[in-house]
Order: structure tokens, then C-alpha cells, then sequence
């Protein structure tokens, strides 16, 4: 077991559980199934470069803050380094080097042509203006200018960034080497390269593996009881579009707590009501007020968490009431939590199936720029759907050859994909 002491510890993580320590079991569980020797093991769970730099900030009432900012590469052999950057007050370098690893799986899981990085800042967004979130990620973008680029490290939105964020990236990158560089990130604005389809896009993987589990057990999104934690680009995106299969969203939530509805809520509403009162949903009218810890032991076909890491721990995993959980978060089960759902039935659709529509659009976005011939949504929307169903069905395929979990299936093909290039590139015999 690799000991967190291997990548420096920044701030302990919330619940006191090491992110990159629980990749690392993922890994291990992965390597043994698949008959990895050590070495390989060993090469495969260190990250190749671990950036951490300072970002001084002067704040606008004329005080400087100094924040710490990491990116970490994991592993390039597929193709250039892929992965979001987050801005939350829980980062810390386990947590990106975690992060960074499951990017790696995730690419070669649904076949895109990338390797595996993350990046993040140690801030409350909603507590800094607009111009300072300008100043510090054009800062952060300088400090990493040698190390990102197309064909080397694309960054992303994750958690607290979004479309805005990569525009100051894009802008700040491009002004740095002197030309217009839109392929250096990903899930920027249309009017400099985006693709259609980004933003829903890692909401919509989610609805479609959801959708293709349930129809597996004979069941159909239309009248499926969800659960949704978090309503950020995520969560909303996959409420909306589960509600429009028919599904009933009987309870969403986000940071502040959340709302149920036993006859399901009026998403289009609430989403309204969110964009009018700066993305908060508590207060909303037509709902009763539940928290978060309630919201993941409720009664229902499909609970989504969709919000930050480690929220169903040992400790309320007897409690959900789900017949699938589907990842939509980054680790939002902890290594414990998932042995006891995976002991219950319960089906985990793993957050490396279950995400990966966004990082499959980013692709998308990437070839679209690569080629300067830009699709219209429904070609987004198909490309992307293909290659969600053919990673789902290959997941269910190897479950059902090695019988093993979907989780444990899902790290066999991402990691035995990575081994393999490897080996056909020389580089272990
Ligand atoms: N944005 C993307 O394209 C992708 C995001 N993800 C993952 O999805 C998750 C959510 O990311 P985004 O939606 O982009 O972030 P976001 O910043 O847009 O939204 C996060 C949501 O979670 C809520 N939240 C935060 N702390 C919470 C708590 N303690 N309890 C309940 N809700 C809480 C926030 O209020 C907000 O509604 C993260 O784990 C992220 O890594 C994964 C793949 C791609
Ligand atoms: O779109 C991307 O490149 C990465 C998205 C991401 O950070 C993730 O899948 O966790």
C-alpha cells in the first residue's frame, strides 16, 4: 500500500480520508486482477510531475493573498495529460494527485487518445470578486505556462470553474507564446472554440449510463425515482435531462442543504429559480427542506451524487436506499462505502463510466479545433452517446467475464489499457 507521506500532504482532507490513498487501493485491486507485476504497479501509481506554485493575489481592498495552486500529471502515455481544474477550499495536492489518477483510467477507459492530470486552487470562489478569480487564474495559468499546451497538458472545468475560467486560460496562455491557442483547454466559451454540447455534457454521460443500467434490469428512466446531491454544472445538467426522459427528481441539493418533493420537483422551475438567486436553491417555494445527510438515505431507483468526494462513507452506507448509485461525482464513495453497497446489490455505476461524458466532449472539442470544422449538438450529442454505451456495455461485459464488480471491471479495462501501451511502447517488458 502506497503511504500518503509519498505525495506531500498540504492540508489533511475533510473527512480525514486520503484521497490518493484510496486511488492507490482501486489500483492495487486492479493490478492484482489483472496480474500486474509490481514494478508496473509501482510506475503506475506515481504521478510522472507534481507542480505546485504560489499565485499572490492582490485582493481589492489592496491586501495580497498568497494561495497555493497544483497541477499534477499522472501518466502521458496515451496521449497529452487531460483533467480539470477545481477551485475549492478542500484542495490539496492528495487530493489532485488522486484526481489526476482516476483521469488517467477514465481516458483510457472510454478509449480518448489522453493521459491523466488535475488541477486546483485552495479557494471559496463566492468569496473572492470577479476580478480577483480573473487575477488569480491568469496567474496560475503563467506559473504553468511550460508545462500545459495541446499537445501536452489540456486543462478543464472542474468543481467552482467553469467556461469562464478557460476563456482567462485560453487568453492568458495564448498572449504568453504570442498567437491564439484554443486547444489549450477545453470547455472555454463557443465564441473561441468551444464545443456545443460541453456544458450538459458530463450531466448527460450520467443520464445516459443511468439509463442504459436501468433498462439492463428491465427498468426505464420514465417514472425512476432520483436523487440528485449537488446542483452545480453536474447535477443540474443531469437533473434536467432526466426529468426531461420522465424520470421524477424527488430531491436535489447543494452546499447550503436541500429540497424534496414526493411527486417529484419542477426542475425547469428550480432552475430558473437557482439562476435568479446566485445558483442557491434553499428557499425555493414547492419543496419541503431536508439536508444533505438525509437526502443520501432516501428511498429511490437512482441516488446521483454529484458534488464533492467521500460523501457516502462506512458510516451511512447501510443506510441508502437506492438500487443504483451512479457517480457522477469524482469518489463521492469512499473504499469501505463501496464494498458494503456492492455487498447490499446496490449497483455503483463508477464515477471513471459514470463522468466521463464531459471529458468525452472535451475530446470532442479538441478534434473539432484540431480539424477547424465545428458540429452542430446533435453530432456532439451522438459521438458522445456512441462512446458512453460501448464503455458501459464493455464494463458490463468484463463484469460478467472476470465476475467481478462494476467498479473493479470498469479500473481492469482503464488500467490494462495503460499497461498495454506500455508494453507496446517499449517502456515495460
Ligand atoms: N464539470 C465537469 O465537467 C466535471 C465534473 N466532475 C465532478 O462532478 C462533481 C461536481 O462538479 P461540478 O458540477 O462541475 O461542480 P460545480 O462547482 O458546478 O457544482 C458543485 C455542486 O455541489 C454542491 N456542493 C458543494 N459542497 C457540497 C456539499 N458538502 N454537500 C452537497 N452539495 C455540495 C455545490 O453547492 C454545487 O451545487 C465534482 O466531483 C467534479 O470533479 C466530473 C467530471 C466532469
Ligand atoms: O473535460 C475534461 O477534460 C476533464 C473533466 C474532469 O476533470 C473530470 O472528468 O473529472
Amino acid at each position: 500500500m502506497v503511504s500518503s507521506c509519498e505525495i506531500p500532504l498540504v492540508a489533511p482532507s475533510p473527512a480525514h480520508i486520503c484521497p490518493f490513498d484510496q486511488a492507490c487501493s482501486y489500483l492495487e485491486q486492479a493490478a492484482k486482477e489483472l496480474n500486474l507485476e509490481r514494478g508496473l504497479l509501482e510506475l503506475l501509481r506515481h504521478p510522472r510531475k507534481v507542480i505546485t506554485v504560489s499565485i499572490p493575489v492582490k485582493r481589492d481592498n489592496g491586501e495580497v493573498e498568497v494561495l497555493a495552486g497544483h497541477r499534477v500529471q499522472h501518466c502521458d502515455i496515451l496521449g497529452p495529460y487531460k483533467g480539470g481544474t477545481r477551485y475549492h477550499p478542500a484542495v490539496t495536492l492528495q487530493e489532485v494527485s488522486a484526481l489526476a489518477m482516476l483521469m488517467t483510467w477514465k481516458c483510457a477507459l472510454v478509449g480518448l487518445p489522453y493521459g491523466g492530470a488535475k488541477g486546483g486552487i485552495a479557494i471559496e470562489p463566492k468569496f473572492y470578486s470577479v476580478g480577483e478569480l480573473e487575477r488569480i487564474t491568469r496567474r496560475y495559468t503563467t506559473e504553468l505556462i511550460k508545462d500545459i499546451g495541446p499537445s501536452e497538458d489540456i486543462p478543464a472545468p472542474d468543481m467552482g470553474t467553469s467556461a469562464r475560467e478557460m476563456a482567462w486560460m485560453m487568453d492568458t496562455y495564448s498572449m504568453n507564446v504570442g498567437h491564439a491557442v484554443p486547444g489549450v483547454v477545453t470547455g472555454k466559451p463557443i465564441s473561441i472554440g468551444g464545443s456545443r454540447g460541453r456544458e450538459m455534457a458530463t450531466g448527460r454521460g450520467t443520464m445516459i449510463v443511468v439509463r442504459e443500467a436501468l433498462a439492463d434490469i428491465g427498468k426505464s428512466l420514465a417514472g425512476a425515482r432520483v436523487v440528485i446531491q449537488g446542483f452545480g454544472n453536474v447535477g443540474a445538467a443531469a437533473a434536467i435531462l432526466m426529468h426531461q426522459a420522465g424520470a421524477k427528481i424527488i430531491a436535489v441539493s447543494n452546499a447550503d442543504g436541500g429540497l424534496y418533493s414526493d411527486i417529484g420537483l419542477d426542475i425547469p422551475a428550480l432552475k430558473d429559480y437557482a439562476a435568479q438567486n446566485d445558483k442557491n436553491i434553499v428557499g425555493y417555494p414547492n419543496a419541503i427542506p431536508i439536508s444533505n445527510a438525509e437526502l443520501l438515505t432516501l428511498s429511490c431507483d437512482v441516488l446521483v451524487p454529484a458534488a464533492l468526494e467521500n460523501q457516502i462513507t462506512e458510516k451511512n452506507a447501510h443506510q441508502v436506499d437506492a438500487t443504483i448509485v451512479a457517480e457522477a461525482a469524482n469518489g463521492p464513495v469512499t473504499l469501505e462505502a463501496n464494498e458494503i453497497l456492492e455487498a447490499r446489490g446496490i449497483t455503483v455505476l463508477p464515477d471513471i463510466l459514470a463522468n466521463a461524458g464531459g471529458v468525452v466532449v472535451s475530446y470532442l472539442e479538441w478534434v473539432q479545433g484540431l480539424s477547424y470544422v465545428f458540429w452542430d449538438e446533435d453530432r456532439v450529442n451522438r459521438e458522445m452517446e456512441l462512446l458512453m454505451v460501448q464503455a458501459y456495455r464493455q464494463v458490463i461485459q468484463q463484469s460478467e467475464q472476470r465476475h467481478i464488480p462494476l467498479r473493479l471491471a470498469a479500473y481492469t479495462l482503464g488500467v490494462g489499457r495503460v499497461a498495454q501501451a506500455l508494453h507496446d511502447r517499449g517502456l515495460y517488458p
